[in-house]
């Protein structure tokens, strides 16, 4: 198989936390049977699973004095890195994702130059996440600049300003499809059409749809799976990007991110999967044209 090399931006990582109680009572006080802590943040996420799929990633965005040591490459910054919450309660996750730090003008210029080496040579580059202390047309400002094909997976109003750089695909969930339309339901290719974008939306229960100018398509997974819907989003995102790099139909483009996020819900944390399940849910997974 040829290499591609695909480039995961995560401007506000994270570490992620990860506590399992038996149920969550607002107002009470938890036991928590199991913690478990590793670096996140979308885009770590995506470069993990890509990492599982055998892919050649790289990872960059800016990394906190102690975030540092789990994420060597990324562009050091004074402030600290944030951390994520996620609580498990049977197969409920209540998560408090914290705002990230206050990045300074110096820390931007060297993110920029760091992101021009490295997107020069990327197939495809995933800019996802919550932005931190940042001008909110930054993931604007990357995608300008970016000589490769670009997913943005963001929300509010960088989304707003990353769409009007042009993309080459947004992949929001059913919340963020509502406040990019300005009300509760509409089709993801009413947005498609309304921004002149190529949209990957998951709808939860009602599947995942992709629109672009060569048709709309929805999928769904061969049966619901439960377990931890935590990073099922960026499973999603990393097979989109393994598609577009080796220049797949986007039907199977949807097909592998539809089995893939629901083989990652079968697993605990973020940025991982069910192996033998994503390889299950390839061939039986259905697309039709919606
Ligand atoms: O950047 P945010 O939108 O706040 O999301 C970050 C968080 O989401 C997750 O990536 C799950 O999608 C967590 O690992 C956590 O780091």
């Amino acid at each position: 198989m040829a290499v591609v090399v695909i480039l995961t931006v995560t401007l506000n990582a994270a570490l992620d936390v990860t506590y399992r109680v038996d149920a969550l009572r607002p107002g009470g006080t938890h036991r928590v049977e199991d913690v478990h802590t590793r670096p996140g943040g979308k885009g770590v996420n995506v470069a993990d699973v890509l990492t599982q799929l055998g892919e050649q990633v790289v990872a960059t965005g800016f990394a906190g004095p102690q975030l540092r040591a789990l994420l060597p490459g990324f562009v050091p910054i004074a402030a600290e890195s944030r951390r994520t919450v996620a609580v498990l309660a049977g197969a409920e996750a209540t998560l408090f994702n914290e705002p990230g730090p206050v990045i300074s003008a110096g820390e931007w210029t060297a993110l920029l130059s760091e992101f021009d080496r490295l997107a020069a040579d990327a197939d495809v580059v995933v800019l996802s996440g919550r932005l931190p202390g940042v001008a909110p047309d930054a993931y604007a400002q990357l995608i300008t600049r970016c000589p490769a094909p670009v997913i943005l997976d963001a929300e509010g109003d960088c989304l707003r300003h990353g769409i009007a750089a042009g993309p080459t695909l947004i992949k929001p969930n059913q919340d963020e499809l509502a406040g990019l339309l300005g009300r509760e339901s509409g089709h993801p290719a009413d947005l498609a059409a309304e921004l002149g974008v190529n949209v990957a939306a998951t709808l939860g229960s009602d599947g995942a749809v992709l629109s672009t100018a060569d048709g709309v398509w929805r999928s769904r997974p061969p049966r619901a799976v439960t377990g931890n819907p935590t990073g099922a989003g960026d499973a999603f995102t990393a097979a989109l990007a393994v598609g577009l790099a080796r220049g797949r139909s986007w039907p199977q483009i949807l097909a592998d991110a539809v089995a893939l996020s629901a083989a990652a819900v079968a697993v605990p944390v973020a940025g991982a999967f069910d192996a033998a399940m994503y390889r299950e849910f390839t061939d039986l997974v259905t697309v039709v044209k919606d």
